[in-house]
């Protein structure tokens, strides 16, 4: 039996892999030298794994690693502090990091994870994300590449959430 929410699909699933295959252009020229991609669980991962898989079509083979950050658990408003649950598997220190998030809603988690990866020694880190909020932080406290602007609606799907439901959906989609 269903258990499926009304669920409106705000970008389907070629414009996802499109928009994805853009941005693999984008980044590819910026990836030279020792790179580490850092993966933001949960919600990061299926954009992870087709954002690497476009980079490899593209000859560029960075390091993958993973930080385990939350701050929303199944609520819809963060709570405001980000606990890191899970930290790296390797060192940082004189790389580049690309670092990659699902979406960028109020810029907390990935303002967090930066300083983290910089206080760590990270050489560099330019930041990534499949999406971003009307009201998320623009210009010096932006993200530095973004695939898509969302609407101000609660989003699901392809790595979010909502309570631990829905990461598996192929598209991203907003409920009401
Ligand atoms: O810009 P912000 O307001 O910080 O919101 C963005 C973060 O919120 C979600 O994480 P969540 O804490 O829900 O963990 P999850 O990745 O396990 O879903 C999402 O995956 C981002 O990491
Ligand atoms: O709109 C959202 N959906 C899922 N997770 C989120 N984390 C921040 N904003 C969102």
């Amino acid at each position: 039996m269903s258990q499926d929410q009304k669920i409106e699909v705000i970008v389907p699933e070629d414009q996802l892999m499109a928009r994805i295959d853009e941005l693999a252009d984008r980044l590819a020229p910026r990836l030279t030298g020792d790179w580490t991609v850092v993966s933001i669980l949960i919600g990061a991962t299926p954009f992870t794994s087709d954002l690497m898989k476009a980079l490899a079509r593209r000859g560029v083979h960075p390091m993958l690693d993973v930080i385990w950050l939350e701050s929303y658990r199944d609520a819809r408003e963060s709570s405001g502090r980000v606990v890191v649950r899970a930290d790296l598997s390797r060192q940082v220190k004189d790389r580049g990091v690309l670092l990659l998030d699902d979406v960028f809603d109020t810029g907390r988690t990935l303002d967090f994870a930066k300083h983290h990866l910089l206080a760590k020694g990270a050489k560099e880190v330019i930041t990534c994300t499949l999406t971003q909020k009307p009201w998320a932080p623009r210009g010096e406290k932006g993200v530095d590449f973004c695939a898509f602007d969302s609407p101000g609606r609660y989003l699901v799907g392809y790595g979010m959430d909502d309570a631990g439901k829905y990461r598996g959906l192929p598209y991203i989609g907003a409920l009401d």
